[in-house]
């Protein structure tokens, strides 16, 4: 579902007499429908570019990604917020809204934007937003003002709410409670058994060790190592 070949990454540093850093070479991954495979290696190592490349938010300097049919690293904008809308969800660390949306709406758009009913959306949003706790008394206001750990679970809801065949996780369980840390964990497993091809960055190890299929180390992948 997710395939990775080559890849090659450099930033150019503008504000920094336009100063080329390479920070990835040779990455390569290969992730099946209904497996997760953890992103580890330490701080730098280059996590997060590796993400959002799959994700086509940085273009690659070389090499192939593809996701489903999509090839990211060739295709053009819209063929990029096709996927997105379609095939590869995103959950990311941080709550990103149009404000005074409610959060009810905030959790179904992913769907309305697939052309779902209101009705079918907003009751798929319901059920995520109960099994992460979020009462319900704050679902007709916008998330803007909740708390950092109601604003993951939101994020994580939206992530959740159209069952995409490919995701990227970043950091899902990161200062939830146990009691939601659960429910985030078998959402995780139910979108495994469901076939998703699943990406994460887990800093919690136990989560990684019970949802993760395999580890890839991207520190594997800086050019000095990689050369
Ligand atoms: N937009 C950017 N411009 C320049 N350099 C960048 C940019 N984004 C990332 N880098 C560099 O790429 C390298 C990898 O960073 P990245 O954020 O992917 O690491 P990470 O493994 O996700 O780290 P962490 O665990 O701390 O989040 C770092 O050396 C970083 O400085």
């Amino acid at each position: 579902m997710i395939r990775i070949s080559d890849v090659l990454k450099t930033f150019t540093l503008h504000n920094q007499g336009g100063t080329e850093i390479a920070v990835m070479a040779g990455a390569a991954l290969q992730v099946a429908p209904g497996e997760c495979v953890a992103l580890t290696g330490s701080s730098g190592a280059g996590k997060s570019t590796l993400m959002r490349m799959i994700y086509g938010n940085y273009l690659a300097a070389g090499g192939m990604i593809r996701v489903g049919d999509t090839d990211v690293t060739r295709a053009e904008p819209r063929e990029i917020l096709a996927m997105r809308r379609e095939v590869l969800g995103y959950v990311s660390q941080f709550l990103r809204v149009v404000p005074r949306v409610p959060t009810l709406d905030v959790v179904a758009e992913p769907l309305l934007m697939l052309g779902a009913g209101p009705d079918e959306a907003r009751d798929r949003a319901a059920s995520l937003l109960r099994r992460l706790r979020i009462p319900e008394n704050l679902w007709q206001l916008s998330p803007t003002t909740f708390s950092g750990g109601e604003q993951q679970r939101v994020n994580i809801a939206r992530g959740f709410c159209h069952e995409y065949p490919a995701l990227l996780l970043d950091e899902p369980t990161a200062s939830l409670d146990a009691a939601n840390r659960e429910t985030v964990l078998s959402l995780i497993e139910e979108a495994k058994a469901r076939g998703a091809a699943i990406v994460g960055i887990f800093h919690d190890e136990a989560a990684r060790n019970r949802v993760c299929d395999r580890e890839i180390d991207v520190s594997g992948f800086t050019p000095a190592k990689a050369a």
